[in-house]
C-alpha cells in the first residue's frame, strides 16, 4: 500500500486502466485515487469501487501527491497549462503516460524543477501485466523507486533512455494490438478448419499465453523454441514458410516502423 494519494488526469482507456491496476494489485486504497474528465458518467464503475470521480482537475491536483496525466497528445498542453498553479514541486510528482510528449515540454508547461516521469504502459495494466517502459527528471532517488514500485505492482518496468520512449510505445503499448490481432486472425483460420469460435478463441490465446512464457520464464530465444515444433517435412514448416511467403515478419516490421514514422512525423 503506498499511502499516496493519485489523481488521474483523463480517465479514458489508459487512465482507467491505471485506476483498475491500482486498485486490483492493493497498490492504492479506492479513496486514494482520484480519476479525472469532463464526462464522468463513464467512469460508474469506478465510483461504484470508492474511487473519487471528479472533473475538477485544479481540485484533484491540488490534493495529490502523485498526478498521472492520461489525457491525448494534443490536449496536453492546453489542460495543463492553466493548471501550474495547482501544481506543488516540492512535495508532488507527475507522471505522463502521453505518448510524444517530452520531458522538456512538461517542465514547461507546469513547474521549473517538479519531478517528472514519463511512462509508457499498456492496456494490459488494469490485470497487472504491462510492460512499462520509465524515465524521468528532477526526481530522488527515493522518487524514482517510487515510481518504479508502482508501475512493478502493475506488472514489469524496466528503466530507458527517453530518447527511446517514441519506440516503447510502438512496441510496447501498440504492441498489445498487434499481438491481438495476431490472434484474432489466427481465431478466423481456426474457425476455418473446424473450430467454433469460443474453442478457437481459447486455444489462440492459451497458445500465443504459452509461447510468451517460454520466453519470460525460461529465457529462451524465439527460433530455438521454433526449432522444436518444426517437424522436418512437417505442417509447421510448410505453415511457417507459407506466412514467410506471404510477407509475415516483413508486414510486422513494416507495421512497427509505420507507427514509429507515425509518432516521429506526426
Ligand atoms: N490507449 C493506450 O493503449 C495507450 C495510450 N497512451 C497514451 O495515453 C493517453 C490517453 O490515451 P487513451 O486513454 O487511449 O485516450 P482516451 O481518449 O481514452 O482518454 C483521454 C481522456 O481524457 C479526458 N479528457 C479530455 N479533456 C480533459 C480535461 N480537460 N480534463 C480531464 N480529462 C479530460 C477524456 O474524457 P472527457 O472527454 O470525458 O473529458 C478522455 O477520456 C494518450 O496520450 C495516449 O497516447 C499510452 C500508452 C497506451
Ligand atoms: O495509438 C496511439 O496513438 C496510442 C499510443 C500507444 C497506444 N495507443
Amino acid at each position: 500500500m503506498s499511502g499516496k494519494k493519485i489523481a488521474i488526469i483523463g480517465g479514458g482507456n489508459l487512465g482507467s486502466a491505471i485506476a483498475k491496476g491500482l486498485l486490483k494489485s492493493g497498490f492504492s486504497k479506492a479513496a486514494e485515487i482520484t480519476v479525472t474528465k469532463r464526462n464522468t458518467a463513464t467512469l460508474k464503475d469506478l465510483k461504484d469501487q470508492g474511487v473519487q470521480v471528479e472533473s475538477d482537475n485544479a481540485k484533484a491536483i491540488s490534493q495529490a501527491d502523485v498526478v498521472v496525466v492520461a489525457l491525448k497528445p494534443y490536449n496536453v498542453k492546453e489542460v495543463l497549462s492553466e493548471l501550474r498553479a495547482s501544481f506543488d514541486a516540492k512535495k508532488q510528482i507527475l507522471i505522463s503516460v502521453v505518448t510524444g510528449v517530452f520531458l522538456d515540454d512538461l517542465e514547461k508547461i507546469t513547474l521549473p524543477g517538479l519531478p517528472i516521469f514519463r511512462a509508457m504502459p499498456n492496456t494490459a495494466i488494469a490485470i497487472q501485466e504491462s510492460i512499462t517502459c520509465i524515465c524521468g527528471r528532477n526526481a530522488s532517488e527515493e522518487q524514482h523507486q517510487y515510481v518504479q514500485k508502482m508501475f512493478d505492482q502493475l506488472g514489469v518496468s524496466v528503466n530507458i533512455d527517453e530518447k527511446l520512449m517514441d519506440a516503447a510505445t510502438v512496441l510496447g503499448a501498440c504492441g498489445i494490438a498487434y499481438a491481438l490481432r495476431f490472434i484474432r486472425a489466427s481465431i478466423q483460420g481456426g474457425i476455418e478448419i473446424g473450430f467454433d469460435a469460443r474453442t478457437a478463441n481459447l486455444i489462440v490465446a492459451q497458445t500465443v499465453k504459452g509461447a510468451a512464457e517460454l520466453l519470460i520464464k525460461e529465457k529462451r530465444h524465439p527460433e530455438e523454441e521454433i526449432d522444436k515444433v518444426t517437424t522436418p517435412k512437417g505442417c509447421t514448416i510448410a505453415g511457417l514458410n507459407e506466412m514467410e511467403h506471404q510477407g509475415f515478419s516483413s508486414s510486422l516490421i513494416k507495421g512497427i516502423t509505420a507507427s514509429m514514422d507515425k509518432i516521429i512525423k506526426g
